[in-house]
């Protein structure tokens, strides 16, 4: 059975991460980007990032600071607005969960600073 330690930080990444996916109402981040689907999209992005992705290093503790949890976060839009020209809809979802995760992780970092 996947015993996975329950730490306060874990607990707090892993609410981040159910909040900043609540904004992506298409699901457009929440699973690789399929090599079958789009075949050359692994010519251009060197580093995919997801948030399924994410929630698995969250649950082997890769994350060892906030920061890094936000490096992530920050390189999944960036592949997404490298990828996707300015007109898709795919880059226009990238620039509101931008916006709307901004929000989010701003609110969390605090609450990481507070229990320290
Ligand atoms: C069923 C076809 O799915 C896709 O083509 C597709 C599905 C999901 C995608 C994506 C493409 N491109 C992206 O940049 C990331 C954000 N998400």
């Amino acid at each position: 059975v996947l015993e996975v330690q329950l730490t306060p930080f874990n607990i707090l990444l892993r609410a981040v991460l159910s909040q900043l996916q609540e904004k992506d109402q298409y699901s457009i981040f929440a699973q690789p980007v399929s090599a079958k689907e789009v075949p050359d999209y692994l010519d251009h992005i060197k580093n995919p990032m997801d948030y399924s992705t994410m929630r698995k290093r969250i649950d082997c503790h890769e994350y060892g600071s906030f920061d890094e949890f936000e490096d992530d976060f920050n390189l999944m839009i960036a592949n997404c607005l490298s990828y996707n020209s300015k007109d898709t809809f795919f880059y226009k979802a990238a620039q509101r969960m931008q916006d709307h995760g901004g929000v989010v992780l701003r609110r969390a970092r605090r609450e990481v600073d507070r229990i320290g």
